[in-house]
């Protein structure tokens, strides 16, 4: 039974995951479990390339036979993966973990001494269904080994222990197959041994977990049928067009790793790079895929998620067609790890997407759909890939004097790179957020941007414009709204609002100040930012207002990073450290010629005065800023009537306010 929560004792928060690893009964299920998830990879790696050791030379027969193999790994969950949790839920959970572990590392070392193709074909569904026993059962008595709100982060522990054991499995298949080169087909009898080997140990290790207990009978989860949830899914997921395609593109991205996984043996042997290319081109695409979930989204924090999603596409189909095309295995490696970042940055920003676009009570449906379909892309994509391969053959052409070669696997490769970026495309034409903003532009300039703090209690509006956009006007209706709801509200403004702001807002609107260096403006305009933030706007947020600013870091970005002649991204950092990043939940933008605006007064400030140009530029930065992050804007005309702007305005902000009582 799990400890009860105690905040003494166990001070760690729920996230930490070096505190769920301090639990020492689910410390050793996880190095069990580590071992034979390590073991399961290599185990697909040596068996791939049995299969083609045992079809011989014959192109084709090579192709069929690992077609068959890791169509055979993955049909089992198709077919029987409800009734697998069902079975596992019936039986002690230790034992059928302690010999579902035995079991697998026996038929593992029955596998060389058989020796028959035949043999690894029917060994390797028994091993899968055994898998799909233990892991349901793996999974069930987490919950046992753990408090309940280190539950996440124990899943999250699995998650990252099943695909990550697949880069050290790489290694260790290429280890063992480079040392055992001169030993022949023995090298992968022996890889073939090291996996038993690892799940015997995975086994024996359960043993001592003796928390691990059976099943309660209040337990018993009721799995829906592959079939139930991807009709259901379907149903939902087709009459919603971005949904679709972003189930397709992430279907997709899986596919094109797929593609290398099931192509990677017979492909390597036409780069002359064996077993041991094989295991480097399994490990390139797996360590891709982990450095694209893990660093894309923080790499290209300032472009959007659907860029992000649609270029990973892209960027997959690119490395395919490089793979098909550039056969030479130093350089095919490197291919094969950019092609596995970018299917990595569109698997996880294609799941950031789903999450955002599902509505809540849809989501668990959803995310059921979309690994059920995953799953039967991958079974597809790994069965059919090296059967067209096989079925296409080596083939020479000759043109003219010359002759062309070239082999099944490069064109499947081909193929799919075909299709996965034309995915990537339909993705980007359908979700692109930002039109008329050139790609590249984004891209140079999401560098290094951080994603910025939204406050998470009451809720921070800024209103941004020219001058005479109708900002204060906006301000006070806005306000008379809240208030009438019954919100509380903050209404406050840049430059000013404190007696420091006081101060410098009179050094620098005042024209007597005349002209001051750029810099100097702008580091004013970031102080009077600094105090504000500090003093005002925080500790408002905290205690849950409404807070309105006129006037924000946009016109900061906008004003010294575009009027003047200063770096956009210099005046950026500044004034992001100066508010400590925070940023509002959403930024009225009141758009309006700058000569309608400043034609509403008569005197001028300093910066009122300054050329019609300038205000151009200042206007223009606005609309880019806004058009960057469509979520967090909304921009008005602001030639519109005074209460038709208000209407739209309050329009947008009514989901977001702040529950009252
Ligand atoms: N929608 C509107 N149409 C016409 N005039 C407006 C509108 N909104 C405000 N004004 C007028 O324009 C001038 C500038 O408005 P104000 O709210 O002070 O702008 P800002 O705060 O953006 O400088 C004021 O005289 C105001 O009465
Ligand atoms: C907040 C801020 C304002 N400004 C400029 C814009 C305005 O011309 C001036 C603020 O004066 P203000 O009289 O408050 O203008 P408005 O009524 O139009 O909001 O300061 C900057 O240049 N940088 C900034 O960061």
């Amino acid at each position: 039974m799990p400890e009860p929560y105690d905040p003494l004792t166990d001070p760690a928060p729920a996230h930490d995951l070096r505190a769920v690893l301090r639990i020492r009964a689910f410390r050793r299920l996880w190095i069990a479990f580590g071992l034979s998830s390590l073991g399961d990879w290599i185990g697909l790696l040596a068996l791939t390339a049995m299969a083609k050791n045992f079809a011989g030379d014959d192109y084709q027969a090579a192709n069929f036979a690992i077609g068959g193999v890791l169509f055979l790994r993955v049909l089992p969950a198709l077919v029987m993966g409800p009734v697998a949790g069902w079975v596992a839920d019936r039986l002690d959970r230790r034992w059928t973990m302690i010999l579902g572990d035995l079991i697998r590392a026996a038929f593992f070392v029955s596998i060389p001494i058989v020796g028959t193709l035949t043999w690894v074909l029917v060994a390797t569904v028994l091993i899968e269904i055994v898998s799909l026993i233990w892991g349901p059962s793996k999974d069930a008595s987490v919950p046992n080994l753990v408090p309940r709100h280190r539950l996440e982060a124990a899943n999250q522990i699995s998650l990252v222990t099943t695909y990550g054991s697949a880069l050290p499995a790489a290694v260790i298949f290429t280890a063992i197959t480079l040392a055992g080169r001169g030993l022949g087909e023995v090298a992968i009898d022996i890889a073939v041994y090291v996996n038993a080997a690892t799940f015997a140990v995975s086994g024996l290790a359960i043993i001592s977990v003796a928390e691990i207990g059976r099943a309660g009978a209040h337990d018993h989860e009721d799995h829906p049928t592959l079939w139930r949830t991807m009709v259901e899914g379907w149903s939902y997921v087709t009459g919603t067009p971005v949904v679709r395609g972003l189930v397709v593109g992430i279907s997709g991205a899986f596919a094109a790793g797929a593609v290398v996984i099931g192509l990677g043996r017979t492909y390597v042997e036409d780069l002359d790079a064996g077993d041991p290319g094989y295991g480097v081109l399994f490990g390139a695409v797996f360590g891709g895929l982990a450095l694209g979930m893990g660093f894309a989204p923080r790499i290209f924090s300032g472009l959007s998620r659907r860029r992000l999603f649609a270029a990973g596409l892209v960027g997959s189909g690119v490395g395919l067609a490089g793979l098909s095309l550039i056969q030479q295995i130093e350089i095919a490696t490197m291919i094969a790890i950019l092609l596995g970042f970018c299917a990595g940055a569109s698997w996880v920003s294609g799941q950031t997407l789903l999450g955002l676009e599902v509505p809540d009570n849809l989501r668990g449906r959803t995310f059921a759909f979309v690994q059920s379909a995953v799953r039967t892309v991958l079974a597809l994509t790994l069965a059919v890939a090296p059967f067209l391969a096989g079925a296409i053959g080596r083939q020479t052409v000759r043109v003219g004097d010359r002759s062309l070669s070239y082999n099944g696997a490069a064109l499947t490769m081909l193929i799919a790179a075909v299709v996965a970026g034309s995915i990537g495309l339909v993705a980007w034409r359908q979700m692109d957020d930002r039109p008329g903003v050139p790609f590249w532009r984004d891209v140079r300039k999401s560098f290094g941007k951080t994603p910025g703090v939204y406050p998470t209690t009451g809720l921070f509006v800024a209103l941004e414009g020219g001058e005479g956009a109708g900002k204060s006007t906006q301000s006070a209706l806005l306000v008379k709204w809240l208030e009438d709801r019954g919100q509380h509200v903050l209404l406050t403004r840049e430059p000013g609002a404190t007696d420091l702001g006081k101060t410098l807002r009179q050094i620098v609107l005042d024209p007597a100040t005349g002209d001051i260096s750029h810099r100097a403006e702008a580091l004013i305009y970031a102080a009077d930012k600094a105090e504000h933030v500090d003093s005002v706007i925080k500790p408002a947020l905290k205690a849950g207002s409404v807070v309105i600013t006129d006037r924000y870091v946009d016109s900061a970005l906008a004003y010294q990073g575009s009027g003047r002649d200063l770096d956009l991204s210099d005046v950026e950092r500044v004034n992001r450290w100066a508010t400590a990043d925070l940023r509002p939940n959403l930024t009225v933008l009141l758009d309006l010629a700058p000569k309608s605006g400043l034609g509403r007064f008569e005197e001028r400030d300093r910066i009122e005065a300054q050329s019609a140009d300038f205000h151009e530029r200042v206007r223009a930065a606005f609309l880019e800023l806004a058009a960057a992050e469509p979520q967090h804007y909304l921009v008005i005309d602001a030639t519109q009537d005074r209460e038709q702007i208000a209407a739209q305005i309050q329009a947008r902000l009514l989901p977001l306010l702040p529950k009252i009582g």
